[in-house]
């Protein structure tokens, strides 16, 4: 679902070049989760960034599902990545004036989905995060897991092959951040979408299928 394959990217601080990726290659199946861990600055989260069409690499090929994003314009990848990839990040991003049902809602009929068929599909995502009795409340008046599982229940609801996750669990308190955990994980096998998650939490990571080191500018597997 996701091939990443010679990725360079280079940032110029100062006169100074950081080469922060120098050729990072992976692969991601449906169905399949994968960590990514490495310490702090390697370029986790610029590495997301491309994998999720936010970024451009300086240079390598990344592709989802099958297609070759490197040669689309601003406009095409704009509408793959809509398509094709939901994010999870590290704070909620919820928009506040909305509840959690519209929040889950409003990216379906973004997408052209009919306003009825977008609030079953986000009562039945909802259903599945265990959330079902917290469909009106807006989320100010959620605890941190619960914003946390309706942004995963958000991300999914364009049905996308790929989950691109930034630190999913990182702003929860362990014992949360475990639970949380375990229906990301479970969500994810059972709807066979392909993720890439990037975490510090090592525990976390190795209850992932395949962990993967960013070190040097290069992903190296772990394990
Ligand atoms: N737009 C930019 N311009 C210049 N340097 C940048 C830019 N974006 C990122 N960097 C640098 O690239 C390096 C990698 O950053 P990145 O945020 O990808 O690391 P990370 O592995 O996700 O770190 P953390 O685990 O702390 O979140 C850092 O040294 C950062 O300062």
């Amino acid at each position: 679902m996701l091939e990443l394959n010679g990725i360079v990217r280079v940032f110029e601080q100062a006169g100074t070049r950081l080469e922060i990726l120098r050729g990072a290659a992976m692969a991601v199946r449906p169905g399949e989760l994968v960590g990514l861990v490495g310490p702090s600055g390697a370029g986790k989260s610029t590495l997301l960034h491309i994998a999720g069409l936010l970024e451009r690499p300086g240079g390598g090929s990344v592709r989802i599902g099958g297609v070759e994003a490197s040669g689309l314009d601003d406009g095409k990848r704009t509408e793959l990545r809509r398509r094709a990839i939901g994010f999870v990040y590290q704070f909620h991003h919820l928009l506040p004036e909305f509840s959690a049902l519209e929040n889950i809602v409003l990216p379906q009929m973004v997408a052209g989905v009919a306003k009825p068929k977008a609030a079953e599909r986000a009562r039945s995502l909802l259903a599945a995060v265990g959330l079902e009795k917290r469909a009106d409340h807006r989320p100010a008046r959620l605890s941190g897991g619960e914003q946390q599982r309706v942004a995963i229940a958000r991300a999914l609801a364009n049905q996308p092959g790929l989950l691109i996750a930034d630190e999913p669990t990182g702003n929860l308190d362990p014992h949360t951040a475990d639970d949380v955990f375990a229906m990301l994980t479970d969500l994810v096998r059972r709807s066979r979408v392909a993720a890439l998650i990037a975490t510090h939490n090592h525990e976390l990571a190795g209850r992932m299928d395949r962990v993967l080191e960013l070190r040097d500018g290069l992903l190296h597997p772990r394990g």
